[in-house]
């Protein structure tokens, strides 16, 4: 191979031969550096053995034209071997094919090359030479690469030596009339009837001496007559030549005689292909296959596979397969991008956290994955490019899913949570709250801001939510459900908050009046009782159905919580009674009755025991009037049986709630009024006897004891026995005297405050003395210590009761109360 001179306006770019190593596709870069390099890299498309070279794809992204969209032209060059068709593409586009080396006149291009245009988006296909030596009778090649060419290109340039001009063998014009065939079969069921090829006749070596209109005529003659005479399929009968081919014609003087003017044309030729200075370019809309760039490899793949395979080639069909293909692998290549945005956020949201602005993103990750898509699909078959996009936007909302339902999920549980805050605070905040305003207010916002936060995210579907509408109407739907759930939990600690401080004030309310009440017993003591039990009861439910309008209970939460108003507050009353009552409160009760009546007179003043008066008679009175008592005592029994609550509701009334936090014995009403049972009654008097017993005594010992005073007569007799005595005294002086100073020593012993000191230094003495005199006598005798225990005092015998024949102990009254 030798490397030809190329034209000013193009760079010598030629490059080493293709490998001949494993690979059986040629890649020849060159030796320019940049863009440029890439721009000069040329590509076998289709190798000696008849194989696609699917590399094709990275080297038009190599050339820089895999996003020109519809953007850029394809021409082919068609002719016999040898006839300097690749030095006319070198000279006209600045591609790099190889050309012959001159001396050894070998075919240089095998199969189809590719190669991009220095200065246009314009890829050029050098096509293996017809009539090749190598190939001999095989014409089966050229067969298929000049097919491949015109489904491919918009111009197939047909290369041919101004002498062929008027043979048939020569000019090609046999394979033309074979192209011109399958041409009918191809374009026949073409979907576009205004879509062309351009077929420009180059002649080279134009010698001048036939114009170029003379040769062009004949050229188009013979055309016309090889298309007359083809067998045409039906339908097609009366199919012009025009109406699938435009017809161009070029002439070319010689390279090597007239190199000038050669040049001179070329570039004449090339300003036709570029349309520089205002002239009209070759390329014409019609010749265009409407390929993208981006799909050319494919389909080129496609229609070289249906040409090698003789399979008729469906131009149409092939374009919408190329178009599922293509779509499919943007639509991929879109998706995989989304994907990566997507699981950025799909951990998160799934863990639970609320991702915010999650609408605004998702939706601007569907903009951005539909954009690509639109940009590169949308130039393929429109109804493959909308229904792959529809998928694509399926699979976009179906990825999506989880994710909006994931965030419904977290928001509404944020919702619940704020929720109970705003209740909590909002109730707290406030003693005076109305509930159901605190309610509405939280609910209102929380349900606002979940519709705020989620409603973006339906916009991602649609502008009504699409088919995610239903699931956000469910969520929602729960979410209000849930909203009420948690309102009736407060709700209801509310209630049982507002019933538990009613009961704690009915249990300080119900105190004074209780204890008021039991202290003065009488008959209508339990009416007193109950009289302020009801009254305190009915104010406390007025107090709840004032308060609970505002809760929205229900009549059957009303109705429960009033019972159980009822009811604490019966059993406040029922402890308050027993707890004065009880043994001991029962029995100061009773005493204090008694000595009401027993230690003090109808005026209130207390009785001085005389042993005229008839102690056995009022004891008797008094004892018997406070025994009468243990029985009113003992039940809640009004004088006025209305006012005995009729009201009080039985554990089976009641709400589970109560009796869950109530585990009370059973309860019943009837016997809730019994406060004495009869064996306690019973012993309640046996142990009230005993004290009045004690009373009885200590009154009458006091009355013994007023009896046993010093008689006035004995003084007399004192004085008549001593009075000899006493003279003495007085008359001796030493005696006198002796007195006096006693009498004296006593006097200034007072005035000094002496009398406590001094006894206190004779008891001292005295314990000395009586200590040392002990251990003296101790001492002297030196006895064994008789070990015996000391006898026991004898318990005075029990006295007869003269009542009732019981034992009286004989301790102190207020011992035995305690
Ligand atoms: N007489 C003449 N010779 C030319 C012309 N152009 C090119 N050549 C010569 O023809 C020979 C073949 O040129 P190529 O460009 O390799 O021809 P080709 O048709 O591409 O050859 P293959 O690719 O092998 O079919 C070379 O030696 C060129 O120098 C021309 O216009 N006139």
């Amino acid at each position: 191979m030798t490397t030809t001179a190329t034209p000013a306006l193009y760079p010598s770019n030629t490059s080493p031969s293709p490998s001949n190593g494993a690979n059986p596709f040629a890649t020849v870069t060159n030796g320019i550096n940049g863009t440029s390099q890439a721009i000069a890299d040329r590509i076998q498309i289709v190798n000696e053995q008849k194989e696609f070279n699917t590399q094709l794809s990275q080297q038009i992204e190599k050339w820089g034209l895999h996003d020109a969209g519809f953007s850029y032209n394809i021409v082919a060059v068609f002719g016999s071997q040898s006839t300097g068709k690749s030095t006319l593409l070198n000279r006209l586009f600045g591609t790099t094919f190889d050309v012959m080396d001159e001396t050894r006149r070998q075919q240089t291009t095998k199969g189809i090359w590719m190669c991009r245009a220095q200065t246009a988006p314009l890829l050029v296909m050098d096509v293996e030479g017809t009539d090749g030596r190598e190939r001999g009778e095989d014409q089966d090649f050229e067969r298929k690469s000049a097919l491949f060419s015109l489904a491919s290109s918009e111009i197939l340039i047909v290369n041919l030596w101004e002498h062929q001009v008027g043979l048939y063998q020569g000019a090609n014009m046999g394979l033309l009339k074979t192209v011109f065939e399958v041409n009918l079969g191809l374009f026949g069921k073409r979907d576009d009837p205004t879509q062309r090829t351009l077929l420009l006749f180059v002649i080279r070596d134009h010698l001048g001496t036939t114009p170029l209109p003379n040769l062009q005529a004949t050229l188009s003659q013979d055309l016309h007559r090889i298309w007359d005479s083809l067998a045409k399929p039906e339908g097609l009968g009366n199919a012009r030549l025009e109406d699938y081919f435009d017809l161009a014609f070029e002439a070319l003087p010689h390279k090597i005689l007239t190199a000038d003017k050669f040049e001179s044309a070329v570039a004449q030729l090339r300003k036709r292909f570029t349309g520089e200075n205002g002239t009209e370019t070759l390329f014409k809309p019609a010749y265009h296959k409407r390929i993208p760039a981006d799909g050319v490899t494919h389909y080129m793949d496609g229609i070289w596979e249906q040409v090698q395979s003789n399979k008729d080639l469906d131009l149409p069909t092939q374009r919408e397969l190329l178009a599922q293909f293509r779509c499919d692998e943007i639509s991929a290549a879109a998706l995989a991008a989304f994907n990566e945005d997507v699981r950025t956020v799909r951990r998160p949201v799934e863990a639970g956290t609320v991702v915010e602005g999650l609408g605004g993103t998702m939706a601007g990750w569907k903009e951005v994955t539909l954009a690509k898509y639109d940009q590169a699909a949308s130039r393929y078959h429109p109804a493959v490019y909308q229904r792959k996009r529809d998928d694509l936007v399926t699979t976009i909302h179906t990825t999506l899913h989880p994710i909006f339902y994931s965030q419904l999920k977290n928001l509404s549980k944020l919702t619940l949570a704020k929720f109970k805050k705003a209740l909590g605070d909002g109730l707290k905040a406030n003693t005076t709250y109305d509930f159901a305003e605190v309610v509405g207010k939280a609910k209102d916002t929380g349900l606002g801001e979940w519709e705020a936060a989620t409603k973006d995210m339906l916009s991602v579907v649609g502008e009504k939510g699409g088919e995610w509408a239903g699931g956000w109407e469910e969520e929602r739907s729960t979410l209000v459900v849930e909203l009420g759930h948690v309102a009736d939990v407060f709700r209801k600690d509310e209630t049982t908050k507002m019933v538990n401080q009613i009961e704690r004030s009915l249990r300080t309310q119900l105190a004074d009046p209780v204890e008021v009440a039991l202290a003065k017993p009488g008959l209508d003591m339990w009416d007193r009782v109950l009289t302020a039990f009801n009254d305190l009861i009915e104010k406390a439910e007025t107090g709840y159905v004032e308060k609970a309008t505002s809760f929205n209970c229900t009549e059957e939460e009303n109705d429960g919580a009033l019972k159980t108003i009822r009811r604490r507050a019966w059993i406040s009353l029922l402890n308050k009674i027993k707890e004065h009552t009880a043994d001991a409160a029962l029995l100061a009760k009773l005493r204090a009755s008694f000595e009401e009546l027993f230690r003090y007179d109808e005026h209130g003043v207390p009785r001085v025991w005389k042993p005229e008066d008839d102690l056995d008679s009022v004891f008797k009175k008094a004892k018997d009037v406070t025994l009468d008592l243990i029985a009113v005592y003992a039940k809640i029994a009004p004088t006025d049986l209305s006012l005995l609550p009729t009201n009080i509701p039985s554990d089976d009334d009641l709400p589970p709630s109560f009796l869950a936090s109530n585990s009370s014995d059973d309860f019943e009403f009837e016997s809730s009024l019994v406060l004495l049972s009869e064996t306690k009654q019973l012993d309640i008097t046996s142990r009230f006897r005993r004290d009045a017993d004690a009373y009885y005594v200590e009154a009458k010992r006091s009355t013994v004891a007023s009896i046993a005073q010093i008689p006035y007569w004995m003084y007399g007799v004192l004085v008549v026995l001593g009075w000899n005595e006493a003279m003495i005294v007085l008359f001796n002086p030493l005696y006198f005297a002796l007195l006096l100073g006693m009498l004296g020593a006593a006097y200034a012993i007072i005035q000094l405050n002496l009398v406590s000191p001094l006894f206190a230094v004779g008891r001292t003495v005295s314990g000395e003395i009586q200590r040392q005199v002990g251990a003296r006598l101790r001492e002297h005798f030196s006895q064994p210590v008789d070990t015996a225990p000391p006898r026991q005092p004898r318990l005075a015998a029990p006295q007869a009761n003269r009542y009732d024949d019981e034992e009286v102990e004989m301790r102190p009254i207020n011992e035995r109360v305690q």
